[in-house]
């Protein structure tokens, strides 16, 4: 029998000591949040001037003086359509080395729980909807996306084959579009819900007539806040263990014509919307089959007008810096 079917899933211990990577992002540090809520008191976590976890002698240093017994890998280069279809070489070769090094070393310690996060764009872009596991690797990528979710695809990857050389319960999610608190709200670099809130407020405050989104509105897209998704991932190392990953999502998604009228309305903006068709459009729909996720006992508690309003809410208190 080997080692993976002879771990049970259980309740971490509360004292373990738990890195989260990226714990200063809009996952990491929701992942964070939730730990500190549920009474973890011996979390590790290092910013990237600290740590830079491209660089494989110094993750190995960390790993061996730190001794984490459970880690979150939430640390990635993320960005939206833009970023990534500009920027491919970065996303590849960026996270191909966080998540190598980063499971690397947490082998050479015996890192007994991992959760590597990826994301829905490992999915071909044409996936029969709603997307099951089973599709990884049944067609081919949306090209805006294809190198980050290569990285992606290796990391579910490396996830298995540490699982079957040695033995280790690791296991990967793969979450929907998130949005939240500490999302990143720059003009070029964001992903579409940061960059909405952001557009139809200073449109709203500057009285401009018309706003200007990206493509044709049409895509449809699954959005989960970040608390839930941090609860999931929580959820998961306690109560899941399998070589496969898990979907995490709503299962319901909107067209982003549809979010652009959400977010109109919740800002208070009452112009008009036109849409950029040279932008691209990205997959024309992701969303995700939840029912795995759903089978072991996890189900999504913020809806998307809620978690709309209290991010909106969250950019006008929090955001001056805007990352450009
Ligand atoms: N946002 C989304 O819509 C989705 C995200 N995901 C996944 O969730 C995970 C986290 O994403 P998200 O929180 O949105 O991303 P963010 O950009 O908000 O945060 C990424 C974090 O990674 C850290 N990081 C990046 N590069 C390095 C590096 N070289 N060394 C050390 N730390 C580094 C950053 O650290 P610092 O702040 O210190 O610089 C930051 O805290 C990713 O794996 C992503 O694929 C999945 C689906 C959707
Ligand atoms: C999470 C996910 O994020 C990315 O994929 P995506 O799902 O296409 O995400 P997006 O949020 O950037 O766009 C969603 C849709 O929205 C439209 N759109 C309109 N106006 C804006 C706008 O202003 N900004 C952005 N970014 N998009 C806009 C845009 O044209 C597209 O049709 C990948 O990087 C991928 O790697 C990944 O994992």
């Amino acid at each position: 029998m080997s080692a993976e079917l002879e771990f049970a899933p259980s309740q971490l211990d509360r004292g373990a000591r738990v890195y989260v990577a990226g714990h200063r992002g809009l996952v990491g540090s929701a992942i964070w949040r939730k730990l500190e809520a549920e009474g973890f008191t011996s979390l590790v976590g290092r910013t990237s001037s600290e740590l830079d976890l491209r660089d494989r002698a110094a993750v190995f240093e960390f790993f061996r003086d730190e001794r984490p017994e459970v880690v979150f890998l939430a640390a990635a280069k993320v960005g939206g359509i833009l970023a990534n279809n500009t920027y491919p070489a970065d996303f590849l070769s960026e996270n191909l080395q966080i998540q190598l090094n980063v499971m690397d070393a947490a082998v050479e310690v015996g890192v007994g729980r991992l959760l590597f996060l990826g994301s829905s764009c490992i999915y071909p872009k044409f996936a029969p909807q709603p997307i099951a596991e089973s599709a990884l690797l049944n067609g081919a990528l949306e090209p805006t996306n294809d190198a980050y979710a290569i990285a992606k695809i290796a990391g579910i990857l490396q996830v298995q084959a540490v699982r079957r050389q040695h033995g280790l319960p690791w296991i990967s999610a793969m979450p929907t579009n998130l949005y939240g608190p500490g999302d990143n709200f720059s003009r070029l670099g964001s992903h579409v819900l940061p960059a909405m809130i952001r557009r139809y407020e200073e449109a709203r405050l500057s009285g401009a007539a018309a706003v200007t989104n990206w493509g044709t509105g049409g895509p449809r897209r699954e959005f989960l806040h970040v608390d839930d998704v941090a609860s999931a991932a929580l959820h998961l190392m306690e109560a899941y263990d399998g070589a496969e990953h898990v979907n995490v999502g709503t299962g319901t998604d909107v067209s982003i014509k549809e979010l652009a009228e959400a977010v109109a309305a919740i800002v208070g903006y009452e112009g008009a919307t036109e849409w950029d068709t040279t932008k691209p459009d990205g997959t024309p729909q992701k969303l995700l089959d939840v029912s795995k996720l759903k089978s072991t006992g996890w189900y999504p508690a913020i809806e998307l007008e809620q978690g709309l309003k209290s991010t909106v809410e969250w950019f006008r208190d929090n955001v001056e810096d805007l990352r450009q």
